[in-house]
């Protein structure tokens, strides 16, 4: 198994290259052009994931949804967060079952 910490490599390296010369790196002059171009990468990234996984290609998948994760990490990045957020989130979750679930997600809508 490969160490989820590379997630959090990844995430350092994104807050180092923000504010850094746009020219110097492919992360660099995304961050630079701001939250419409991520935006933009995330969901063309969404859409190339979906076409690989119905093309059956498992290799072309997993190359798309490394593409995937990698520009959502953008996201969260240009937005002040990062994967420890997600994590603690789906870790959140995994207490969560069943009907305590519903609860949770209909808490406070009537
Ligand atoms: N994991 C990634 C990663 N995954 C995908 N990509 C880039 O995301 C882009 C994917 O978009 P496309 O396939 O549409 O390719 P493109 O034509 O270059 O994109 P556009 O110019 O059309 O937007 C490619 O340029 C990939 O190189 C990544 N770029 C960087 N990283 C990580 O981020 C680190 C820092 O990257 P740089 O600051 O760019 O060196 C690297 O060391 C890696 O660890």
């Amino acid at each position: 198994m490969i160490n989820p910490d590379i997630l959090y490599r990844i995430a350092q390296t994104l807050e180092d290259r923000k504010g850094t010369d746009p020219a110097s790196s492919y992360t660099a002059k995304l961050m630079d052009k701001g939250l419409d171009a991520i935006l933009k990468k995330v969901g063309e990234e969404a859409v190339e994931t979906v076409m690989a996984a119905k093309d059956g290609d498992r290799l072309h998948l997993v190359y798309e949804v490394a593409d995937l994760w990698f520009h959502t990490l953008v996201l969260l990045s240009h937005q002040g967060l990062g994967p420890n957020d997600v994590l603690a989130e789906l870790a959140r979750r995994e207490g969560i079952s069943g009907i305590d679930e519903k609860n949770a997600r209909t808490a406070g809508k009537e």
